[in-house]
């Protein structure tokens, strides 16, 4: 956990334990509503949107079609937004305005002086943000907001300060840390804040340790992969006021009759990353939850949501179970993208699978030798899967000079420290690689998408995508790691030649330019080059370091990246360009096998190429040449038949092409296509070896809609 020791907040904060979850909130208005209008009076100097339910009636006429109008139902209106640095720089505030300044939220009287204090003068935030500027107020009046505003602007203050004053105005005792820290009770939450990732659970609750400063409300934390027993006897000891959590284990809390945490006077219910907890994944836990608090008839409550991306079904479900005064606050104008300006966007085109790693490392060194001390380069590489991020991971950490790798024009500096992180690890694991990260100056995170939404790690310089991420909003959320703030920061995508339709499907609509400089993403590992000393020189490094990664790993790689590339039609292109990765940048001498229920679960059936029959998951398969033994001598440097994968021995600057003929240069060719290999990998021969009845493992990518919901069941996600 977070201590203050690591320069987080000094308020112990404590984890407990795990899980269920929406028809979100019981439907408080009349229904169906009528076709509501738009009506726009919108300031020219704004692009910001806000509207409410109670308004839309009142709307009468013209303006152009709104986003929900062009849905075929409600309204928007559009309002001014605060104009905040002409304001702000004159020192004026007019009182009658949109508030700008967190110290006129004391001023006129909205928010108590010690909380105002706490935030200006211990945290040396004075300004706010538009989505604050927005939101803040309207929360304190105790409205349902949905509020989608960029990436890093701040949404978890808009959301904490209204909650922890509106528990104050309920109870000003809380003010006082003394009385406040005496009438804690688990049996008497006020506040429920619920977070798609734990570690994006345990960062809220540091933030709100920060903010209740000085107050005397609690704050405790839920999350999955923590000990429930030992998070009970906290919460039971402590009390708590408001529980940050993830939604699988504050089901758990909240439906265990023996736990004694209760909210029979909840005033309010944070969704931050409101679309991602709304979706397939999240939504029956969330309702499980919500059915687990009381009514809302019996007991008033606000709804609070917040996310850089609304989807329109999201809006949709809110409107029909929010409030009556329900408001929507857009600060990212209609049908723009939620990515910011700062955030020059590249995408490289890589010419097979293969060149990824290679491409991957030669972004980073380069970018390492451009750093300074006022700007360490400070990545985080996302992957579609767990398994590429354990098998970069494992590159890249072989990468870092030690006893055994002297330091070179091809390994990172001593310093960089280089971290993976998802799902498939242990909690413990997960939060030090996420507090590491978070500490570190120049530093490298491998990562799934746990940490794409909501995590603010600071001064992160470069996000930096392999693959094509699944939907647009990932890509949003992802990108939305760097340039927070004020900061600037630049975003990389890294893609081979088969997902180029792929990617102008998905992400055509960002400004996403074409980069050629890294040179190692265009080389042909299939034929002999003379290359330059310094591309060679990558090739070999990555090369040399594949070869020493177990058989196991990349085979699960493997058959996770079948899995993350379903959507693409050209299976034959898939399959082969699949086993161009296996052979040349891995060495191994033929595709890993796959059991035929997997083949036909994937729609592969009849696809050359394959190796079918053999599945290193079933135990009865000893056929000679598969699974571990073998092929982990099968790879590396220079072995007969295994090859070596990428460049291993091409000094000097040349580069060898493979031929079977010859074995050996980079990469060696270990057999493909020999005779020995030849008639495993058509189809006709693979039906033989079919029968395999198991659904191989490792279809592992963690996006929105599966992995984190196994994720979920795994570990409490
Ligand atoms: N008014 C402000 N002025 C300056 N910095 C701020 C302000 N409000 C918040 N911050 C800081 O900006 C950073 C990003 O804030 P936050 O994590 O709340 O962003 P977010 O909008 O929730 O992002 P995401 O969409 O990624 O979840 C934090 O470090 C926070 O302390």
């Amino acid at each position: 956990m977070f201590s203050a020791k690591r320069g987080f907040a000094s308020v112990k904060l404590n984890r407990c334990f795990s899980t269920r979850p929406i028809s979100i909130y019981p439907r408080s208005r009349p229904h169906p509503l009528p076709r509501l209008l738009t009506s726009a009076s919108r300031n020219p100097a704004s692009n910001l949107r806000f509207s409410t339910v109670s308004q839309w009636n009142q709307q009468a006429a013209a303006a152009p079609l709104s986003y929900s109008e062009a849905a075929g139902e409600e309204i928007q209106e559009q309002v001014q937004s605060p104009e905040p640095p002409s304001e702000v720089k004159g020192g004026v505030q007019r009182k009658d305005g949109p508030i700008t300044l967190f110290s006129e939220l004391a001023e006129r009287g909205l928010v108590s002086q010690p909380v105002v204090d706490t935030i200006v003068r211990d945290m040396g935030i004075k300004t706010m943000t538009q989505v604050q500027s927005l939101t803040i107020e309207e929360l304190l009046k105790g409205r349902d907001i949905l509020a989608q505003a960029r990436t890093g602007t701040g949404k978890t203050l808009a959301f904490l300060i209204p909650v922890l004053q509106n528990i104050i105005n309920n109870d000003p005792n809380l003010l006082d840390p003394r009385i406040g820290s005496k009438t804690a009770s688990s049996t008497d939450i006020r506040a429920i804040i619920i977070s798609p990732t734990r570690e994006l659970a345990e960062q809220i609750a540091v933030e709100t340790g920060k903010v209740t400063r000085g107050t005397g409300v609690k704050v405790m934390t839920a999350v999955g992969g923590t000990s429930k027993r030992e998070g009970l006897m906290r919460m039971r000891r402590h009390g708590c006021h408001i529980l940050v959590g993830t939604p699988g284990r504050l089901k758990d809390l909240l439906s265990d009759p023996y736990s004694d945490v209760r909210a029979p006077n909840l005033k309010a219910l944070v969704l931050d990353e409101a679309d991602r907890l709304l979706d397939q994944g999240f939504a029956p836990e969330i309702r499980e939850i919500q059915q687990l608090l009381p009514r809302r008839q019996d007991v008033d409550r606000q709804t609070l949501l917040f996310s850089a991306t609304v989807p329109r079904e999201v809006l949709q479900i809110v409107r029909a179970t929010a409030k009556p005064d329900f408001k929507f606050v857009q600060t990212v104008q209609e049908g723009e993208q939620a990515t910011h300006e700062r955030v020059p966007q590249r995408f490289v085109t890589c010419n097979g699978l293969e060149n990824q790693m290679p491409a991957l490392v030669e972004l980073c060194l380069q970018e390492l030798k451009k750093q300074d001390t006022d700007k360490p380069f400070k990545a985080i590489v996302y992957f579609n899967s767990t398994t590429e991020v354990a098998l970069a991971s494992a590159i890249l950490q072989q990468l870092k000079p030690s006893r055994d790798v002297p330091p070179s024009d091809y390994t990172f500096p001593r310093s960089t420290y280089i971290v993976e992180i998802h799902a498939k690890l242990s909690q413990d694991r997960r939060t030090r690689a996420a507090d590491g990260f978070r500490r570190a100056q120049s530093a490298i995170m491998l990562s799934s998408d746990v940490t794409a939404r909501g995590m603010d790690f600071p001064n992160v310089t470069h996000v930096i995508q392999v693959g094509v991420p699944t939907n647009d909003d990932q890509y949003v959320h992802r990108i939305g790691r760097t340039a927070r703030g004020d900061k600037n920061g630049e975003a990389w995508l890294l893609l081979p030649r088969i997902e180029a339709r792929d990617f102008r499907y998905k992400l055509s609509q960002f400004p996403l330019e074409a980069d050629h400089s890294l040179q190692t993403a265009t080389v042909n590992m299939k034929e002999e080059a003379q290359l330059p000393e310094h591309v060679a020189g990558i090739l070999r490094a990555v090369g040399e370091r594949t070869a020493a990664i177990p058989a196991h790993m990349k085979a699960d790689v493997y058959r996770a990246l079948l899995g993350t590339h379903q959507q693409l039609q050209d299976k034959a292109g898939l399959i082969k360009s699949m086993n161009d990765l296996t052979r040349y940048a891995w060495g191994m001498a033929e595709p890993p096998g796959l059991s035929m229920g997997t083949v036909v679960k994937l729609g592969l059936r009849g696809i050359p190429g394959l190796n079918i029959g053999i599945d290193r998951d079933n135990p009865t398969d000893v056929r000679p040449g598969f699974g571990r033994d073998r092929s982990a001598g099968g790879y590396g440097r220079g072995g007969g038949g295994g090859g070596g994968g990428y460049g291993s021995r091409s000094g000097q600057g040349s580069f060898r092409g493979s031929s079977s003929r010859d074995g050996g240069g980079y990469p060696s060719s270990g057999g493909f296509g020999s005779s020995r290999s030849s008639g495993r990998f058509d189809s006709s021969t693979s039906e033989r070896y079919g029968g395999a009845k198991r659904y191989s493992r490792g279809f592992d990518r963690e996006d929105p809609r599966s992995s984190e919901r196994s994720a979920q069941r795994d570990s409490g996600y």
